[in-house]
């Protein structure tokens, strides 16, 4: 496997609590890798590891090759957090380009990504309204843009669709595909949603802060004889018990 992010006994305390519990993970250059777990089971935590931005208790995380924490990182990968950190003052342009403006872009790049990203999520036609006035949906979106806007090799998405309509999140889960397929890029999703899962080429399951389980969605189900991914997490869940 030609890996990669690498996971290596990585734990994470909060106080005395522990939220990851000796994490091993190797994520293949790419592939698209879902994180699924119930609420509060630690797929942030793990996924702000990976990004870096936050720092493990013990363990470590190696990406492309290289040990975190690492600041030459920063331009190979993108992040969507959960909650959007935007300005709300500017317009979805306006963020667009400030974001941008923190990589190294010719100008011209810059304004074929911005243009790119945002033809992406459907908000090219709203990138001269101020943010204040997207509705949520919109904010999503526009966080999607930014997280893709400097073509990193990474794309790391916390629940990227959540809000979504249907029929954009079909067109941008097809966008991502398309993201893998044809650009070789690597990326992790968190999710809820069970058809979500099942697009991706493998699948960790997290719970408690460890994992449970991780295989590409027909290696989970053989091995838990459930015929879709929710009968193998409810399946899983009973016998962590
Ligand atoms: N900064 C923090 N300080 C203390 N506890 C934290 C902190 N961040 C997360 N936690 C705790 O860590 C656990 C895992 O949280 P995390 O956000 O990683 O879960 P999650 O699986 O992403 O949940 P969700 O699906 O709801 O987003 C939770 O119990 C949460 O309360």
């Amino acid at each position: 496997m030609n890996t990669s992010i690498s996971i290596n006994n990585l734990n994470k305390n909060y106080g005395k609590t522990a939220v990851l519990d000796r994490v091993n993970l190797q994520i293949a250059g790419g592939e698209i890798f879902g994180l699924i777990g119930p609420s509060g089971s630690g797929k942030t935590t793990l996924v702000k590891m990976i990004v870096g931005i936050d720092s493990p208790s013990a363990g470590t995380v190696d990406v492309l090759g290289k040990r975190l924490p690492n600041l030459t990182l920063l331009q190979d990968i993108g992040y969507m957090a959960q909650s959007d950190a935007l300005y709300p003052e500017l317009t979805g342009k306006e963020n667009l380009r400030f974001f941008a403006s923190l990589y190294n872009m010719k100008k011209s790049k810059l304004k074929e990504r911005i243009a790119y990203a945002a033809d992406l999520v459907q908000l090219t036609g709203e990138l001269g309204k101020k943010v204040s006035a997207y509705s949520g949906g919109m904010k999503r979106r526009l966080s999607l843009a930014i997280a893709l806007v400097h073509d990193p090799h990474i794309l790391i998405l916390d629940e990227p669709t959540v809000g979504i309509d249907p029929e954009l999140r079909l067109s941008i889960w097809s966008e991502l595909m398309l993201l893998k397929r044809e650009h070789g890029k690597t990326i992790i999703v968190t999710t809820h949603v069970m058809d979500e899962a099942e697009k991706c080429d493998r699948i960790a399951m997290v719970r408690e802060g460890g994992i449970l389980a991780a295989g590409t969605p027909g290696e989970l189900k053989a091995t838990y004889g459930a015929t879709d991914l929710e009968g193998v997490f409810l399946q899983a869940g009973r016998d962590a018990r």
